[in-house]
């Protein structure tokens, strides 16, 4: 698979803004915003063209922080194999849509819905928010759901 970018908005108040996926592979759950590059793109031009497409928000590639790298792996399904560029965006321009993709929603950091999220986020983002940067490796079980083995690292620079 193609790496992917995952960027999640960041509000002054500290809310984050969640897309719930409406199609395709994660169907229902929260995310953050992004997807796979695509030919000739670079990760913050593929971070801001997902973005866009996913809320209809515009970013300016300097307005994006790197904040963690992350590399997952479904043990019984390599062709799901991914790593991940996690980005926070404190500025942008435009008012957050719904899309085909995704039906947005502002959170509280303390009360994210980890539940209906991947389940390597209630480790990992919770790390972000106490700005930390995080490299890891997640390596989901054969249900493609489940975790099989969590590998997190703080890390100075991405
Ligand atoms: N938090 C987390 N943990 C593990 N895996 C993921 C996440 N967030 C994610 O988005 N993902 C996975 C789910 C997918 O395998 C990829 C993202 O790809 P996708 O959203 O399908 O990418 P698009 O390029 O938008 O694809 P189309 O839907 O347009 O085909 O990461």
């Amino acid at each position: 698979m193609r790496p992917t970018t995952l960027c999640f908005p960041v509000r002054p108040d500290g809310k984050l803004l969640l897309g719930r996926k409406k199609r395709g592979f994660g169907v229902s759950k929260w995310n953050g915003f992004g997807g796979k590059i695509e030919a000739g793109e670079n990760f913050l031009q593929c971070a801001v063209r997902e973005l866009r497409e996913e809320t209809g928000l515009i970013a300016k590639e300097e307005d994006l922080e790197l904040v963690g790298f992350l590399d997952f792996h479904f043990s019984a399904s390599s062709e799901l194999d991914h790593i991940g560029f996690v980005y926070f965006l404190r500025q942008w321009q435009g008012t957050v849509q719904e899309t085909e993709e995704m039906e947005p929603q502002w959170f509280d950091p303390a009360a994210l819905p980890y539940d209906e999220m991947w389940k390597g986020d209630r480790t990992w983002i919770p790390m972000l928010l106490k700005k930390e940067k995080v490299k890891g490796i997640i390596t989901f079980a054969e249900d493609n759901e489940n975790l099989q083995h969590l590998e997190l690292y703080r890390i100075d620079n991405v």
